[in-house]
């Protein structure tokens, strides 16, 4: 332990320590806190509130999302809303000022309407990111107090302890077993040992008295000075440990490319339009707009802002049945999620450890055993484990007076054990506690009743080895306790010391299962999703516990045999086996990545340090509320309460939101595509534009306005039945039957309205427009199911939306009001012949749906579908 610094030295203004070049690390703890004004008794709020202005928060860059002036200027400034605006104000210096009132209202209301929901959908997402973010424990007005690490000053004195993350950069002022994993910034997978001093090295790995933002401490305690923050830490610090950035999903993927395609289909067709038009000799200006106008129609440029909204929304229910989100993009994973691997403690077991017995080699009650497991476990400074609370809360006094701790070597979990070494009187002890194979492995000689010495011989060993079995076979868990005596000025404890050792007994612990874990995972089988436990415990006691629960678990491997096998086999076993028994954290992660190589969507649910590794692997990582900040920070999505329960509800939320992205990208692949395409078509045979500028951006606003609804829609059973993942094929077949659909009629329109009807051009625009809208509007009732459309009901939203929309359009087309615009009320007939067309066109639509949708979505009735699902159920 380290002598506090001295705080004799004058205090300087923080500004000091920027003001020298020198590694903080190069510099005595004393001098940095003068430097940076601070003291042991840690800062007042008033100076930290000060500190927090001056410095900024302690994230390395604040999100630019924040700013709705800002959304609204990028939302302006692109190119064609700017070609736009150019356009109308030409138009508008031309004399043409109606245009121009009604363009800029146009882009006004559909910006309004764009930023300010996208904007609240943040708010609603960050909200909900921040109530579980991570705290740090700083000294404030003297008293440790939890302070998000966003408001983490300099100066500031920060208590780490094993789990936690280490909120920004700073010199170690007493550290206890400290061990932090500074793999993320070195890529060193070993932790290193963190103590006080002064470090030579310029090179920060060689930093033994600093901890950067952004590592996690894994072993130990530690105090330390914070240096920087925010943007001036040396890596980037917690944002990159935080925002661990993940690859785009398939669906991001997916959405993004079908995005990029459309792009390039409308740039090729504004071309052709803008060409075609000059070619026909129709006015420069206005053709000019017409092409523009198409294009915003057709560009998917709500996708974003429809994306976050149905996102932040299905965050909001998620958070109703207690799944907080932090990575938006997870829920969709989270519904297309098809294995999900789970730890054992916690999530099959109630985690309510405690010791029922402790014994010695013989299998005899014994108090020696439990003195040495206390003293293990009381003195040891790293994580402490609800085993050893177990043993500490046994109930039984032990006496410990005299004892005290002199080192020790933290527990991790590559090693599985932890070592004491305590002194009573002159002599010192080495307690180690672990899991018992790796203790026996290391003790020579067993410890009798009465304090005599045995050898460890085979008999022994295999009689220790039956005992463990058997305990393991009524559900019950055993530490090894062992003992070695050390030398007197013995200071240090080493993994190296734990050889030669006397096997004291064991420790046996109980951790009844938990009965609702096997509802939970029938539901999600039901669901679709596997389930595999992976668990840093034994085989026997795994097995027991899958038994005691009833699952139907297949095959059980362990650590030892994944260490025996490459990633490739790895990859081919792991979808036959459901128990993974004795892995490492490391190991954990090969696993998930092995599953997601063989092509499954992978979700993991852990809690530990141990977990982190892996959950930041799966696609859906997943961390409970009072988990180690590591798991936390790794995680996507945090479980309010420890149940898979809980999972099983995500599950279902994730998949609703993603079946309603999915409307959305239907309906504009399909109808609004069409639309826009045959609008597109019709300009270069007819001698007029068929809709003004004007009108194809009401036609753009009303049906943009018609789609908020969707995110609030409700979702068929069977569509939330099974895993789903984006699939580009079951989007173009879907395209490819609707699209072609919708402009057969649109044809059919055109065809009447020139040849019946010989229209004059203000009729044929009204009536174009009213059977563009029409078709576009209802056809999201049916499209927005594979089920016959009566069967399944819209969410009202989405119904008052969409029909408001329709009914909006209808009034200014068949009113006055659309003179403003261009539009002359229709003829009975014509009228009539329009909502013919339509009905037709929606009937055809019904049918024609079943083969858009394809044979992933058999458009069943709900009677069948039960019978089906029972046969499913029994395979
Ligand atoms: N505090 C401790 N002292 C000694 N040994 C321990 C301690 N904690 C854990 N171990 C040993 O390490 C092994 C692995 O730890 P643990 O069971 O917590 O792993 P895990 O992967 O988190 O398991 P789970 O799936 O149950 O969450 C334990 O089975 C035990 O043998
Ligand atoms: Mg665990």
């Amino acid at each position: 332990m380290s002598t506090p610094p001295s705080l004799s030295s004058p205090p300087a203004g923080p500004a000091a320590a920027a003001a020298t070049d020198e590694p903080f690390w190069r510099q005595p703890a004393p001098a940095l806190l003068a430097a940076a004004g601070a003291s042991l008794e840690g800062l007042t709020s008033a100076e930290a509130e000060r500190r927090l202005t001056e410095f900024g928060r302690n994230v390395v860059q604040e999100p630019i999302r924040r700013r709705l002036i800002a959304k609204i200027v990028r939302r302006v400034a692109e190119p064609l809303i700017a070609i736009l605006i150019v356009a109308a104000l030409v138009s508008a210096a031309l004399g043409d000022h109606a245009s121009f009132v009604i363009i800029v209202a146009i882009i006004a209301i559909s910006t309004t309407l764009d930023v300010s929901q996208e904007h609240r959908a943040e708010g609603v997402a960050d909200a909900l990111k921040r109530s579980v973010g991570v705290q740090a424990r700083v000294r404030r007005d003297g008293a440790l107090a939890g302070v998000p690490v966003e408001g983490v000053v300099p100066g500031d004195i920060v208590a780490l302890r094993a789990g936690d993350l280490v909120p920004a950069d700073g010199v170690v002022l007493e550290a206890r077993g400290a061990h932090s994993d500074e793999a993320i910034l070195t890529g060193e997978a070993f932790p290193v040992e963190k103590r006080p001093g002064v470090c030579a090295s310029v090179l920060p790995a060689d930093a033994f008295n600093a901890l950067f933002g952004g590592t996690a401490m894994v072993a130990g305690e530690a105090t330390m000075l914070v240096v920087a923050t925010g943007a001036r830490t040396r890596f980037g610090g917690i944002a990159a440990a935080l925002e661990a950035s993940q690859p785009p999903t398939a669906f991001e993927r997916g959405l993004h490319g079908l995005g990029m395609l459309i792009v390039r289909m409308t740039t090729f067709l504004l071309l052709l339009v803008l060409l075609a038009n000059l070619a026909l000799g129709r006015p420069a200006m206005e053709a000019f707009l017409f092409a523009v106008a198409l294009a915003i129609g057709l560009t998917p440029g709500l996708l974003p802002m429809v994306m976050t909204v149905t996102l932040s929304r299905g965050a909001l229910r998620l958070a109703r049945r207690k799944v907080i989100v932090k990575r938006l993009s997870a829920i969709h994973d989270l519904g297309a999620m098809d294995v999900l691997c789970a730890d054992k403690t916690g999530t099959l077991t109630q985690a309510r450890i405690s010791l029922v017995a402790h014994v010695d080699a013989v299998g005899a009650t014994s108090g020696r055993v439990l003195e040495l497991a206390t003293l293990n476990s009381r003195f040891e400074s790293g994580i402490r484990s609800p085993l050893d609370d177990a043993i500490l809360e046994s109930g039984e006094a032990v006496d410990l007076t005299g004892w005290s701790a002199v080192a020790d070597a933290p527990f991790d979990f590559e090693r599985r054990r932890v070592s004491v070494l305590a002194a009573h009187g002159g002599d010192r002890l080495l307690v180690v506690k672990g899991a018992p194979e790796t203790i026996i492995e290391r003790a020579t000689r067993v410890e009798q009743a009465g304090g005599g010495l045995a050898p460890l011989d085979a008999a022994l060993r295999a009689r220790l080895d039956a005992f463990q079995q058997e305990q393991a076979a009524q559900g019950l868990r055993c530490l090894g306790i062992a003992w070695r005596a050390m030398p007197a000025d013995q200071a240090s404890a080493d993994a190296e010391d734990e050889t030669d050792l006397t096997f004291a007994g064991f420790c046996v612990f109980v951790d009844p299962p938990k009965p609702s874990a096997a509802v939970a995972i029938a539901r999600l089988e039901r669901a679709g999703v596997r389930i595999k436990i992976i668990s840093g415990d034994t085989a026997p006691v795994l097995r027991h516990i899958v038994e005691a629960l009833g699952l139907k678990a297949h095959r059980l491997i362990t650590g030892a045999e994944v260490e025996t096998l490459t990633d490739v086999a790895l990859a081919g076993r792991v979808a036959h086996v459901d128990l993974f028994a004795r892995v490492t954290p490391e190991q954990k992660a090969r696993i998930v990545r092995a599953l997601r190589a063989s092509g499954h969507t992978v979700g993991f649910i852990g809690d530990g340090i141990n977990d982190a590794p892996a959950i930041k692997a799966a696609d859906a990582g997943l961390s409970v509320d009072g988990a180690s900040d590591v798991a936390r920070a790794a995680a996507d999505l945090i479980l309010l309460e420890h149940d898979l329960g809980v999972i099983a509800d995500g599950v279902i939320e994730g998949r609703r939101t993603y079946a309603n992205i999915m409307k959305y990208v239907r309906m504009g692949t399909s109808s609004n595509f069409g639309n826009m395409i045959s609008m597109a078509l019709a300009s270069l045979f007819l001698p007029f534009l068929p809709l003004t500028p004007v009108q194809v951006l009401l036609n753009d606003l009303l049906y943009d306005i018609s789609e908020t609804g969707v995110s609030f829609d409700a979702v068929d059973e069977q569509e939330i039945a099974r895993p789903h993942d984006w699939s580009m094929p079951e989007v173009w077949r879907f395209a490819l039957v609707m699209g072609p659909l919708s402009s057969v009629f649109d044809i059919a329109t055109f065809l009447a309205l020139t040849f019946v009807f010989d229209a004059p051009v203000e009729t044929f625009r009204t009536a174009w427009f009213v059977e563009s809208m029409a078709t576009q509007l209802l056809v999201v009732f049916l499209i927005r199911t594979s089920l016959p459309f009566w069967t399944s009901r819209p969410h009202r939203v989405l119904v008052v939306t969409s029909l408001g929309a329709l009914a909006v359009a209808l009034g200014v087309a068949m009113t006055p009001l659309g003179r403003l615009v261009g539009f002359e009320p229709l003829p009975g007939a014509v009228l009539a012949c329009i909502v013919g067309l339509v009905a037709l066109y929606l009937a055809c639509a019904e049918a024609l749906k079943r083969v858009g949708f394809g044979p992933r979505h058999p458009t069943r009735r709900p009677h069948e579908r039960t019978r089906l699902d029972a046969g499913r159920k029994q395979l």
